[in-house]
């Protein structure tokens, strides 16, 4: 399981957060204008558009309690948030006795609420919603419900991908309807109900921006962009195919074959573009990322033999320096330079030069710890700075590189290498070290080349105990 905790984008968490509350409020509006058609019998009001199905009285009431339970559960006082959850109580007691109703075959009186649904009502039972739309009411006052409650987090979500099913079927259906399609599957949920429910899920999720499924919409990463971007058009999709495959058939008179063929293609053009622009974007970023670490590593390589350059060895020998006088630490550093390398560019040229530059780099990397590190120090010079280590394991290190050039297969004449080693002692600056390891490489050269020498050790000064 990963150790790193979501970290979420607080401007984008106070969006959902808004988002939540303009939608309770949004919630409330159009219900009331739904009972106010109730109440003044203007069935215009009821169904919000000529022709269609209305929205029944008892569903209105629940999402005016939805929505104001919705607004009140993001109140700060304890009192208001736990009234709130009375009106979720409420809403839910609303869908489950007209659900009892269908399943008893009996009419608890509830269908009636402001008297006109026996007018305007059609169906079976005059005035009752669907059940689909009753189950919804059921599951939008559960949400309701569980909000505060933490442990119940997963069935909270539970609850509201039931409410999104029953949103979607009931849109999805409807465009098949707007398209000229009559025998809708769920002929009873008026298209106001089935927006007015997907908005309800999608407003009591952004209520809690960083908890369950919604603080992935939330995290400042690449999921959370993807999450925010892709989502709502992919809960719309159903709704539209619905909408293009019966258009298809019933406006343009397509036969079924070709409708379903060109459905298929709508729908795997649909997936595919959907994975080509996520794709894009992981690619996008992936490439900054690695352009940010090659920017990073450049500042501190030299580009020829790979090894770090003299800026990086500054800083890290200026480290171990501080290491040595605050904390006695000391540390080896060897100065190596090539053999007669002028006469080898003269005899093989430059290019031939380099290649050996580049073998170098190889053969250093090899011979040391992970703690080690190897510099080029300008030009065929280099230096090897060994952590925690005396002029013995210098000069141990020394020996193990000039036997890797020894036994390395040159390919145009053999290559040597001087080493000059010397030991860090109390007090020494970044140019006393360097001017010891320098005598001690010129050493090297003098006694014939191909052989490390070590500088003299200096009498040790016991560091100051103030
Ligand atoms: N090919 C190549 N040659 C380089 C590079 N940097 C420095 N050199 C060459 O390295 C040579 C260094 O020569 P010198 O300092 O005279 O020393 P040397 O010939 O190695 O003689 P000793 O050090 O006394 O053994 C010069 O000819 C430089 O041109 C480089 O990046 N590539």
């Amino acid at each position: 399981m990963s150790t790193v905790l979501f970290h979420h984008d607080l401007g984008v968490v106070q969006g959902f957060l808004r988002f939540s509350r303009a939608v309770a409020l949004l919630i409330c509006a159009v219900a009331l204008v739904v009972l106010a058609g109730w109440w003044c019998k203007r069935p215009l009001l009821t169904t919000m558009w000529p022709g269609q199905t209305a929205m029944t009285a008892n569903a209105a009431v629940g999402f005016v309690l939805s929505g104001s339970s919705l607004l009140l559960s993001q109140h700060s006082s304890p009192r208001r948030s736990s009234f709130g959850r009375w009106l979720s109580l409420a809403v839910l007691a609303i869908g489950a006795v007209t659900l009892v109703e269908y399943l008893w075959m009996t009419d608890l009186g509830i269908d009636h609420m402001f008297g006109g649904p026996r007018t305007h009502g059609s169906g079976r039972w005059p005035g009752r919603m669907g059940e689909p739309v009753a189950a919804g009411l059921v599951l939008l006052g559960g949400l309701g419900l569980l909000l505060p409650v933490r442990r119940w987090l997963y069935l909270r979500e539970g609850l509201a991908m039931g409410l999104l099913a029953i949103a979607m079927s009931g849109l999805a259906s409807y465009s098949i309807a707007l398209a000229g399609r009559n025998d809708m599957l769920f002929g009873r949920m008026p298209i106001h109900t089935a927006l007015l429910l997907l908005l309800a899920t999608l407003g009591w999720l952004s209520a809690t921006p960083t908890l369950g499924l919604t603080r992935l919409a939330t995290a400042d990463t690449l999921g959370g962009v993807l999450a925010r971007r892709l989502l709502l058009p992919a809960l719309l999709l159903p709704a539209v195919f619905a909408f293009v495959f019966q258009l298809l058939q019933s406006r343009l008179g397509l036969p079924e074959t070709l409708a379903f063929v060109l459905m298929a293609l709508f729908s795997g053009g649909a997936v595919a573009g959907l994975v080509w622009w996520a794709a894009n974007l992981f690619d996008k970023l992936e490439r900054q990322r690695r352009e940010s670490i090659l920017l990073r590593n450049d500042a501190g390589t030299d580009i020829l033999t790979g090894l770090a350059n003299r800026r990086a060895l500054d800083e890290v020998l200026a480290c171990l320096l501080r290491s040595q006088r605050e904390h006695d630490r000391m540390f080896s550093l060897l100065m190596l330079d090539l053999d007669c390398f002028k006469t080898f560019n003269d005899d093989f040229g430059h290019l031939a030069g380099d290649q050996v530059l580049r073998v170098t780099g190889h053969l250093l990397r090899a011979a040391l710890r992970p703690a080690d590190m190897a510099a080029r120090y300008g030009g065929e010079e280099f230096v090897l700075l060994l952590p925690e280590t005396d002029v013995a394991g210098g000069r141990e290190v020394a020996a193990r590189v000039l036997d890797a050039f020894r036994g390395f297969a040159w390919p145009y004449r053999a290559v040597t290498v001087s080493i000059g080693v010397a030991q860090s002692a109390f007090g020494d600056g970044a140019e006393d070290l360097i001017r010891r390891v320098d005598a001690a490489l010129y050493d090297a050269k003098h006694a014939g080349r191909d052989q490390a020498v070590a500088a003299v050790a200096l009498p040790t000064v016991a560091p100051s105990k103030t």
